[in-house]
């Protein structure tokens, strides 16, 4: 099942017009990234200082398909699309008003913040990943 949250469009993430700036969107997006940790359990604040777990980004993938504005209320939903060894695979769509402002392919990979090295998935983590697993389309991230 996809997660979904909201997020508002601010004055301080558009251009003088009001047009949402992009680089706004992915600060926004890694704030919903890490929502989506915290619904399944995993707060980062405790992953980053109790565990030693980073989850970098390694690949992003992104479509705009319209301009959000000023004072939109952003739907996002996010996919698990696969799971690897480290690596998870999510989709992201980012809608307002009903209508697709952007998508993206989001490529997160599990690493030891003491090492900065790639780490297998825990189990406990791995098992809250899996239970969101997209079914239709889900592939492992190796193929
Ligand atoms: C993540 C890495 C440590 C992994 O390197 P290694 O330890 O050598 O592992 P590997 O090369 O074996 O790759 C591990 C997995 O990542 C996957 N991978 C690694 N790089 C890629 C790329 N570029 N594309 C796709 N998949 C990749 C790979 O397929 C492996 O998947 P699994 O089979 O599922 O395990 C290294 O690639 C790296 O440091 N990359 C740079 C990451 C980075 O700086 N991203 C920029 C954004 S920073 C960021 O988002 C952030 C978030 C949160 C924070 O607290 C800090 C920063």
């Amino acid at each position: 099942m996809a997660f979904k949250t909201t997020r508002p469009l601010r004055f301080g993430d558009c251009d003088p017009s009001g047009i949402a700036y992009f680089p706004s969107y992915l600060n926004i997006l890694v704030g919903v990234l890490e929502d989506f940790f915290g619904s399944l359990g995993f707060p980062w604040k405790a992953l980053v200082n109790d565990r030693r777990i980073g989850v970098p980004t390694v690949r992003l993938d992104l479509t705009f398909v319209r301009p959000g504005f000023q004072g939109d209320e952003l739907d996002f939903v996010v996919a698990v699309r696969g799971i690897g060894r480290s690596s998870l695979d999510l989709e992201h769509q980012v809608s307002a008003n009903g209508q697709v402002l952007w998508t993206a392919r989001h490529r997160v990979v599990s690493t030891s913040l003491d090492t900065h090295q790639s780490l297998a998935w825990p189990d406990d983590i791995r098992a809250a990943l899996t239970s969101h697993l997209e079914m239709t389309d889900a592939h492992h991230p190796a193929t």
